[in-house]
């Protein structure tokens, strides 16, 4: 792991899918953003750099697997966090969940003092890792994984029940076992339980306000 001064410091927060990567970066987010702006601290997700399947149909994108690291273009993701950190701004890819696939417009990322960077496959991926400066497991048992999954995939991504279990089976534990599971030896910080561990959002928090303060 390495870190250049005034580069921008990333956090990585790996985990199992549902395992809280998202809520507690959002928790951590807004918590700094009472006292530093936009400019400063921002969050990028894994999952938008999914590879474009717009020359797919329908029927051939929801066989993909998205559990495998294949699924991500994380050379654009390296590339991006490599631009950031040199002070030029990106156009970060706008994924959609139902389409399985990139949209047409980006948004605009600016550097920052600090990057929190969130995804499942982040701590498998060697050149990500030489970008953080600091990673983070979330160590959240696979049976709650699954629950909250499931809830948030049928309530927010457009899936049904049997369409959420039949993936879980066929890929997203699998491929947790064989890739995601095994990255937690990257992990500086294993938080156990979830997006609502207190402390370990209180510890992080303080450790990204050094950074911002400096
Ligand atoms: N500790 C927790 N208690 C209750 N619900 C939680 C907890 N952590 C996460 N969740 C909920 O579980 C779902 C999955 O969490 P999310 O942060 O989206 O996971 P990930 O980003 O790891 O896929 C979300 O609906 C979130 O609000
Ligand atoms: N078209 C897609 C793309 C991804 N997934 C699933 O998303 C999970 C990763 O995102 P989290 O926010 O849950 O960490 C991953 O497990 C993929 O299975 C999908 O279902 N469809």
């Amino acid at each position: 792991m390495s870190s250049h001064q005034n580069e921008a410091v990333v956090i990585a927060i790996a985990g199992a899918s549902a395992s809280g990567k998202s809520l507690i970066a959002q928790t951590i987010y807004r918590k700094l953003r009472k006292d530093f702006s936009s400019q400063e601290i921002g969050v990028i997700s894994e999952d938008r750099y999914y590879r474009d399947q717009t020359h797919l149909p329908m029927e051939e994108r929801v066989l993909t697997n998205y559990d495998h690291p294949n699924a991500m273009e994380h050379e654009l993701l390296v590339k991006h966090l490599t631009a950031l950190k040199a002070g030029h701004a990106v156009e970060l890819p706008n994924y959609s969940y139902t389409e399985h696939t990139r949209m047409a417009e980006t948004t605009e990322f600016k550097p920052k003092k600090v990057i929190i960077l969130e995804g499942i496959l982040l701590l498998n991926v060697p050149e990500l890792r030489e970008l953080m400066h600091t990673s983070v497991f979330m160590d959240t048992p696979l049976d709650i994984c699954l629950i909250r999954r499931l809830k948030r995939d049928v309530a927010e991504r457009g899936r049904s029940m049997e369409s959420v279990l039949a993936q879980y089976q066929a890929t997203v534990r699998p491929m947790f076992m064989q890739f995601i599971e095994p990255s937690k030896q990257y992990a500086d910080i294993i938080v156990p339980r979830g997006g609502k561990n207190v402390i370990a959002i209180d510890l992080l928090t303080a450790r990204i306000r050094q950074f911002l303060k400096n």
